[in-house]
């Protein structure tokens, strides 16, 4: 492991100051598993897979910016977890050769600990903020004048007597990533010059990460294999690497060390991960959403305290994925379930009789597939 990717040569972040409110991208420091996912994570947008309208967009900006001896324009990226936002980040930092200065909207409460980590940018440094639409309204006023103008003001005393010392910081380009860029205000918003929107990948994407990752990580992984696992990861790069490396163990301690389809197959239900990559939390919910609550509508607090959860996991992280395949629909009265969850689950909808109260039973087939 020779860097933050933990296997190139180079190390294209450089250190600086930090603070409590700010991670540093180094190995001691990475809040990732620096053993694995550091390793896997693409380096440039060469070795980025998948996403091609955002990476030629991308691309474009910085080639453009890089020409014309700018810093390029604040970049705002937006989609569920795990796919490849920090990624890009730090592709971003790598492309224009600046250092890479990560944190997050919720380590930013006090405005102070915003300027903080302004006042100790070089130029040319790209401030990765993750989970943007959580920062606290004080920061994000200071983040206004730091885009815009790069300065920010200082409050000095409190009271009548307070003044504002203005300081000037160097020109950066600040990267924001949200889960939910709904929930950023309009100003901010407005401040970002390019907006990327990254989807979920298609399968064949997911199957090159997946080879890719075995490749790095030296498993021998057949390519029928790729597709299997990549088929169960939701269209999620993290994922796909999650089960790979799961895969990789059931196959090492059970078998020979080769993943084939079927020892791919045979670990991923071990890890109860069947065919559609729904885990053991999206099956509950769909479960308690047919099961107690014949199919809904149902609100999504509801259903969180039917599995245990917090709503926010379950609305950021189960719900896109359940809508996307098809087996949830969200109605403005609350989740339903689609024809396609009864079938998954192997339950069905028993016939409606006006005296009885409706239930599903389950199907000659028993309850579905497990994978
Ligand atoms: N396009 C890609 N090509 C290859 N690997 C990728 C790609 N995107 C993501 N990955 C892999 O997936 C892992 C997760 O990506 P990353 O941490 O960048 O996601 P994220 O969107 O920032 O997630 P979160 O917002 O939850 O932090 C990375 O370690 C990387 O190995």
């Amino acid at each position: 492991m020779t860097g933050p990717y933990g296997h190139g040569d180079e190390e294209p972040f450089t250190p600086g100051a930090g603070d409590g409110a700010e991670a540093e991208l180094s190995a001691a420091s990475t809040p990732f598993d620096s053993d694995v996912e550091g390793a896997l994570r693409p380096r440039n947008l060469g070795e980025f897979i998948g996403q091609e309208t955002v990476r030629e967009q991308l691309e474009l900006v910085l080639t453009a910016a890089t020409r014309r001896g700018v810093v390029p324009d604040h970049l705002l990226f937006s989609g569920p977890p795990g796919l490849g936002k920090t990624s890009l980040a730090m592709i971003v930092a790598a492309e224009l050769g600046g250092s890479l200065r990560i944190t997050s909207g919720p380590a930013l409460e006090r405005p102070g600990d915003l300027a903080a980590m302004l006042s100790n940018l070089i130029e040319g440094d790209v401030l990765f903020i993750d989970e943007i639409h959580r920062i606290a309204r004080p920061a994000e006023e200071m983040l206004y004048l730091a885009m815009e103008d790069f300065r920010i003001d200082i409050m000095v005393g409190k009271g009548p007597g307070a003044t504002s010392i203005p300081l000037e910081i160097a020109p950066f380009t600040l990267v924001g990533a949200t889960t939910r860029s709904g929930a950023l205000t309009g100003p901010l918003r407005d401040r970002f010059g390019f907006t990327a929107h990254m989807d979920f990948y298609s399968d064949a994407d997911l199957a090159r990460i997946v080879s890719r990752a075995a490749e790095i990580l030296e498993i021998p992984v057949e390519p029928e294999a790729a597709t299997e696992i990549a088929g169960r990861s939701r269209g999620t790069p993290r994922i796909a690497n999650r089960l790979l490396r799961r895969v990789r163990d059931y196959a090492e301690v059970r078998a020979d060390g080769r993943v084939t389809v079927p020892v791919a197959r045979a670990a991923l239900r071990v890890y109860e991960v069947d065919e559609l990559g729904l885990d053991r939390l999206d099956r509950a919910v769909l479960r308690a959403l047919l099961v107690q609550h014949e199919g809904g509508p149902v609100g999504l607090s509801t259903l969180a305290v039917a599995v245990g959860e917090e709503s926010s996991t379950l609305e950021e992280v189960c719900e896109p994925f359940l809508v996307r395949a098809g087996l949830l629909a969200r109605t403005p009265r609350g989740r339903v379930a689609t024809a396609a969850a009864w079938e998954h689950l192997g339950l069905r909808r028993a016939n409606r009789d006006p005296e009885e109260p409706m239930l599903p039973v389950e199907t000659e087939t028993g309850p579905g597939p497990r994978g």
